[in-house]
């Protein structure tokens, strides 16, 4: 997908997660803003065009990416913890 659909992804999936209170939906929403946020990666921002790969400008466009990978993981872990406590809990 080009970066704007991958950031119109994470747009709508974060609005889902934000409001769902469903473990599996919000599971599923964060799969595809992980998805999202990796495949934004195969993409240069129109304000980097012409930037090496190895700038640093790029370096920090990926590493902005790794971060919110990284914070979807976490999120997801706990979604999936709460899950776990609701099944014991039924
Ligand atoms: C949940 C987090 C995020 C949301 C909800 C989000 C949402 C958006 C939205 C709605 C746009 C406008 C897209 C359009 O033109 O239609 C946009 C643009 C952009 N975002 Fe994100 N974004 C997120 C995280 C990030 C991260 C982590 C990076 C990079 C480190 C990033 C880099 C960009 C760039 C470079 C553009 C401009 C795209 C262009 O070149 O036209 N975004 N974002």
């Amino acid at each position: 997908a080009d970066l704007e659909q991958d950031m119109d992804t994470l747009k709508e999936n974060l609005s889902v997660v934000k409001k769902t209170d469903d473990a599996q939906e919000m599971h599923t929403a964060l799969g595809k803003m992980r998805q999202a946020a990796q495949d934004a990666k195969n993409s240069t921002p129109d304000k980097l065009e012409g930037q090496p790969a190895d700038s640093a400008q790029i370096k920090d466009y990926h590493a902005g990416l790794d971060a919110l990978i990284a914070q979807i993981d976490v999120v997801d872990k706990l979604a999936q913890a709460s899950k776990l406590d609701k099944a014991k809990a039924g």
